[in-house]
């Protein structure tokens, strides 16, 4: 045994040998990966494609960029065309504006998920938690989204606002006076958290705090991994050691499959019962339930494999929403004057929606269909339900809605949303993109061009978009921020209803939101996804209490 242990192996040239050998190979591969980070940019480049000159003594497009991202961008386009390339946050990518901006987003060869994996390492992040190692950008997921979540929306509201009611409540307060909150974003993220876990997996498991904690842990270290202002080149080569062989996010796939295992067995038991009794089996709506119904179709193996989908569903989802939703406060605080008309709007609203459902009810008692105003207790009817944010409440505030859609049309990075060639694609003007290159599309050229936003395309204007049948959802060149064509984001519709319900209940919770620091206004309204935001929220309530 001893032997077996201490065995030596050979001569001092062996032994060398298996030492070096293992560097050799690391050192090897180091020189390779930063020979290919060096190189990447600078290979593969269409010479027809114009190449935007820096600033005397400047290295990079960065500063230059960073002044006035608008300004920049108009230059280029000015001076270069709508194809250019451009060296931002440490590497080189082929710009490309309107006219052509539809062409990227329709072209199957140009992937926007190989995109994010090639600057972050997200595939090696998503595909841990999955068994059959799908990204967030495989079919399986789009599919969800669309099959179950979105026509569901309606369903699921009630439970997201009493999700969202219980922690503003809890967390940002209704005290009197102003209530400071120096990092909002731990609330709102707390809040789509809570929201998003009881859509997917059901109250009972989303109630359990480690569950919750896990859904934010995972949300906390995407942000990180997706961090926009990251510049190592190394970024996505360490995540996808991090995520592919330390493997981290294994120990919240464990505490999902604990929560969830119980509860599945006991819906398991109680289907059983029903199909032995005769009677029916009312299945609980949760995503979770309608993904092991249908496990064949989207290929789960296991329970486990089920919880690495959710689990991939709240990273796609918890961070981006969080985000908007923190984002809304801070618009409102720097435009106040549209506090009140969003509430107002929201009052009529729900007088509105009360005054229907009475009309409903009316007739029903005369129809004879209902015998008293009690038979409607606990039905689609009940009273005590009119004021709520429903969907269609919440679809009726088209202030509101045009509200938040200026702020992801006027908000967004002006070089965004890449994608990166998987072939040799030929644009209509002719330049090719060749296999490999990385494209930035320039939503300036498109979110500030006075012909799709209308007037002062630069200023912000929240009821830009009332009456002109341009909801938040409503995705095309005019409005990328969530992109366009087959893969535009499939849970828009779920990250909207969500934003603004959160609106909705600010303005009702709150006569006025102000800015810790004022000075910080300009950055705060034009901060990037992910970005630390860089000043607390004061919050005053509309009717104090002292529960
Ligand atoms: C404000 C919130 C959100 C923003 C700004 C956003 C933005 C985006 C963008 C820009 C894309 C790429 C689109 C393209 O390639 O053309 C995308 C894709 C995607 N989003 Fe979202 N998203 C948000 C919320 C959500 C939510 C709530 C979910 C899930 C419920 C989700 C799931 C996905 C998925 C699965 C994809 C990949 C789609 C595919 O490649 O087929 N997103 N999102």
């Amino acid at each position: 045994m001893l032997g077996l242990v201490s065995a030596p192996s050979g001569s001092d040239a062996v032994l060398v040998f298996k030492v070096a050998f293992p560097i050799g190979i690391g050192l090897a591969s180091a020189v390779f990966l930063t020979i290919k980070a060096a190189t990447r940019d600078t290979l593969n480049i269409d010479k027809a494609i114009p190449t935007v000159s820096y600033r005397l003594g400047e290295t990079s497009h960065d500063a230059e960029y960073d002044e006035d991202p608008d300004l920049f961008m108009a230059r280029c386009q000015e001076q270069y065309g709508p194809v250019f390339n451009m060296h931002r946050r440490n590497r080189w990518s082929t710009v490309v504006s309107d006219p052509l901006v539809r062409e990227v987003f329709m072209t199957d060869d140009l992937s926007f998920g190989d995109a994010v994996d090639e600057l972050t390492g997200i595939h090696a992040f998503t595909s841990s938690v999955i068994k059959s190692k799908k990204g967030f950008d495989h079919p399986t997921i789009h599919e969800i989204i669309r099959d179950i979540v979105t026509p569901n929306l309606a369903l699921f509201t009630p439970r997201i606002v009493e999700r969202m009611q219980a922690i503003t409540d809890r967390d940002l307060g209704h005290s009197q006076g102003r209530n400071l909150i120096e990092d909002p974003l731990v609330i709102f993220q707390e809040m789509i958290a809570s929201a998003m876990a009881t859509v997917f997996m059901g109250h009972e498991i989303a109630k359990e705090r480690k569950v919750l904690d896990t859904f934010i842990d995972c949300t906390g270290d995407l942000a990180g991994l997706i961090d926009p202002r990251s510049r190592s080149t190394w970024r996505p080569y360490f995540n996808r050691a991090k995520y592919g062989i330390a493997n981290p996010l294994q120990k919240h796939i464990r505490i999902l499959v604990e929560a969830a295992t119980p509860v599945v067995q006991e819906r398991r038991r109680q289907e059983a019962e029903a199909l032995e009794k005769g009677v029916d089996y009312t299945r609980p709506l949760d995503i979770m339930q309608k993904v092991l119904d249908n496990f064949d179709k989207y290929g789960i193996v296991d329970l486990e494999d089920v919880c690495g989908h959710l689990l991939v569903l709240v990273l796609v989802s918890v961070h981006t929403t969080s985000d908007s939703s923190t984002y809304l406060n801070y618009y409102l605080a720097a435009f106040p004057e549209c506090i009140d008309v969003l509430y107002q709007e929201q009052l009529e609203v729900l007088v509105q929606i009360g005054k229907e459902r009475e009309e409903q009810r009316q007739s029903k008692l005369t129809s004879g269909e209902a015998g008293s105003v009690k038979d409607f207790v606990g039905t689609e009817l009940d009273p005590r339900n009119d004021r709520d944010f429903s969907s269609l409440a919440v679809r009726r505030m088209v202030k509101m809605d045009s509200f938040v859609r200026e702020i992801m049309r006027f908000r967004t990075d002006r070089a965004n949303t890449p994608h990166t060639a998987r072939k040799d694609v030929v644009l209509s003007n002719g330049m090719t993109i060749y296999k490999g290159r990385m494209i930035m599309i320039n939503m300036q050229s498109t979110h500030q061009n006075p012909d799709m936003q209308g007037e002062d395309p630069a200023e912000f204007r929240p009821w830009r978009f009332v009456g002109k049948g341009k909801a938040a959802t409503k995705v095309g060149t005019d409005f990328l921020p969530f992109g366009m064509g087959k893969h535009a984001c499939p849970g828009r519709f779920l990250a909207m209803q969500e934003v603004k319900t959160v609106g909705a209940l600010m303005v009702s919770r709150y006569s006025k939101i102000e800015m810790q620091d004022p000075s910080q206004k300009t950055k705060a309204l034009r901060s990037l996804i992910g970005e630390k935001v860089p000043t607390g929220l004061y919050f005053t309530s509309r009717e104090p209490r002292n529960d």
